[in-house]
């Protein structure tokens, strides 16, 4: 599938064509136009092995949007499968990728006034493919969808109600980079994401800080719009709101004038009257002392907000350096760790000076001996936006990833209460065979389990002892019991039947009799590296030609110290033609479902 992608940023237009297959996306082209000024930018094409540069007479993004289609026509990549776009501001509706169509459009384009300096060029680029390319399906991938986990006590302002209820919230922004670029550095460590404390310094034309805590967003220093937080290219970040009162009384300034001004005219731009990092740092080795002055703004406020996560997390491992600036300013990297050693991050300044990022490169900067890891990693928007796309457009699809599955036959768990009215008091059972589980065994003991329509005799007993009795049967050994059990998660019992269980000193009648949902256990380890998160539920395929079936929700499990195997009772191993013991394996499909469904809806 080949699938062209839009990133428009507030201060270029990057795009590219992936070819995606089963494995990852493969970067066929990749292009840019970025410093737009007097009616011209600088743009750069990068194919198998040509590499140009040049200048275009291109004034600004919504122009190379347009332009878009005739370079591709001269690259010779006419055939596109699907169109990614990143689209900035998602709100409170679009938490995961979604397929567009012309009510996903409209609703998109109500969220503009949120993000100004974005959403209107992400929109133009999807208006122009679903004008040039109707039948090709087109996929929005939002910069807001990965802080969808950030606890309420983030995300809320401290505002009246009334404001709130209207849906005066943060959001934060640059999250397909930030999760990227975490993801990469905990790929590094080799430690699982959901293992490590990150701080994630996005620092583009737009910027940002976003605490990533155990793989998840927590916070970011961006807003309810993409101002709020660093010093920027053009925006303020962080400014009193007291500030509009005093400009309001000062200068006469409406609220859109104010707005406009904190948007376009302030940051790097209204300190030292230019946006461009580069021209900065050249101006300042030439002791300008506004870019000097700019600077020195810029890495303080990034350097408090790396503070403040990890205060916020209670704890940090790693600092991503990413964006324009953090991929390619040493200087500035200095400048925002230095002073950090009391939480202990220290830098190797031969390192930070010697960075080299080609093919996605991932360096560590730190000193030797430093507490804390520091990264620098080229951001990979794209190649996010081109994955998510394909997962959206894609059936599920096997990530060949097997994972043995095993047929459980009806067996109970037992109270160290329920062993001695069964067994007599004071008995201990006796393990007699290890399951694949660490520290799990089947006894040797049985038991038999007694309903009103019938019995069933010699039921294995899985030890150790467990606080609670839990009697796991399959449909048909429910029928024969007589009794109704519903189908439960291992541990959730309330509300649960009553059933006999007979031992040799005595019977014991109990509730607890379920089916259980099957499940895989896995542990952190395989869960990252199969993509896997505790509680929710993929698809999986098991079985023969013959048949073979797709298990729907089929509930993920995480523990410290599971043994990755998938669980299933007698009647589903049997509807896939697979018994105990059979060594089957199944693969897990992608879950594309979660994103599926939003479109349907
Ligand atoms: N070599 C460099 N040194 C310092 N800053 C740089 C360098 N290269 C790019 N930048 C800065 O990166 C910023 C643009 O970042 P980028 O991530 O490309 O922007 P966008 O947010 O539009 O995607 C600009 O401020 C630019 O000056
Ligand atoms: C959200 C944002 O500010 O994006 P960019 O840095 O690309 O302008
Ligand atoms: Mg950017």
């Amino acid at each position: 599938m080949n699938i062209l992608v839009f990133n428009a940023g507030s201060s270029s237009l990057k795009f590219s064509v992936f070819r995606a297959g089963h494995e990852d996306a493969e970067e066929l082209f990749k292009g840019s136009y970025e410093r737009f000024r007097d009616g011209k930018c600088e743009f750069r094409f990068r194919h198998g092995e040509t590499d140009e540069r040049g200048t275009a007479s291109i004034a600004g993004i919504d122009q190379a949007v347009e332009a878009i289609p005739a370079v591709l026509e001269r690259f010779g990549l006419t055939v596109l499968d699907a169109v990614g776009h990143r689209v900035v501001h998602g709100g409170a509706r679009f938490s995961a990728a979604i397929v567009l169509d012309d009510a996903i459009v409209a609703e998109i384009d109500t969220l503009t006034p949120l993000a100004p300096l974005h959403n209107p060029a992400n929109l133009g680029a999807i208006r122009l493919c679903r004008r040039l390319w109707p039948d090709v399906p087109q996929v929005a991938v939002f910069d807001t969808a990965f802080h969808a986990t950030n606890p309420p006590f983030a995300t809320t302002y401290a505002v009246p109600k009334e404001w709130r209820d209207a849906g005066l919230r943060r959001y934060g922004f640059h999250g397909t980079s930030h999760k990227y670029v975490a993801m990469r550095a905990a790929q590094e460590i080799g430690v699982p994401a959901s293992d490590l404390q990150i701080v994630s310094v996005h620092l583009g034309n737009g910027a940002s800080v976003c605490a990533v805590n155990r793989g998840k967003s927590m916070d970011s220093s961006m807003g309810m719009t993409p101002l709020e937080g660093l010093v920027m290219g053009t925006r303020s970040g962080d400014v009193d709101p007291g500030a509009f009162g005093f400009l309001g009384r000062r200068f006469g300034l409406s609220t859109q004038e104010i707005e406009t001004a904190l948007n376009n005219d302030s940051g790097l731009k209204g300190l030292t009257g230019s946006s461009d990092m580069r021209d900065l740092e050249d101006r300042a080795a030439k002791s300008d002392l506004d870019a000097q002055l700019a600077i020195e703004i810029f890495a303080y406020r990034a350097r408090k907000y790396v503070g403040a996560y990890a205060a916020a997390m209670g704890g940090i491992d790693a600092v991503v350096f990413t964006g324009g600036i953090g991929e390619n300013s040493p200087s500035m990297r200095r400048r925002i760790c230095d002073g950090l050693e009391f939480m202990g991050l220290r830098l190797d300044h031969d390192r930070n000076q010697s960075v080299h990022l080609a093919n996605r490169a991932a360096p560590q900067i730190q000193a030797y001996g430093s507490r804390v890891r520091v990264f620098v990693t080229e951001t990979a928007e794209q190649l996010m936006i081109a994955r998510e796309t394909a997962a959206a457009l894609t059936l599920p699809a096997p990530v060949n990833e097997e994972i043995p599955v095993a047929v459980s036959a009806r067996h109970v768990h037992l109270s160290a209460s329920a062993v001695e009215t069964l067994f007599g008091p004071g008995y201990q059972l006796t393990p007699a065979k290890p399951l694949r589980q660490p520290g799990q065994w089947a006894a040797a003991e049985r038991v038999a389990l007694a309903g009103p329509k019938g019995r069933l005799e010699r039921v294995a007993i899985l030890g150790p002892v467990r606080p609670r009795t839990q009697i796991e049967v399959s449909r048909t050994d429910s029928f024969a019991l007589g009794i109704d059990a519903p189908v439960r998660e291992s541990g959730k019992l309330d509300g649960t039947p009553v059933v006999t269980i007979a031992g040799p000193a005595g019977n014991l009648v109990t509730d607890g009799l379920i089916i259980a949902a099957r499940h895989i256990h896995t542990n952190p380890t395989d869960a990252a590296r199969l993509g896997l998160e505790d509680g929710e539920y993929v698809d999986v395929r098991i079985g023969d030609a013959d048949r073979g079936l797709t298990f729907a929700r089929t509930l993920i499990r995480v523990g410290a110290n599971s043994f990755t195997e998938m669980h299933i009772d007698t009647d589903e191993g049997n509807a896939a033609g697979i018994g105990v013991g059979d060594g089957e394996e199944g693969e897990i499909l992608q879950e594309a479902a979660t994103v599926r469904s939003h479109s349907a809806g």
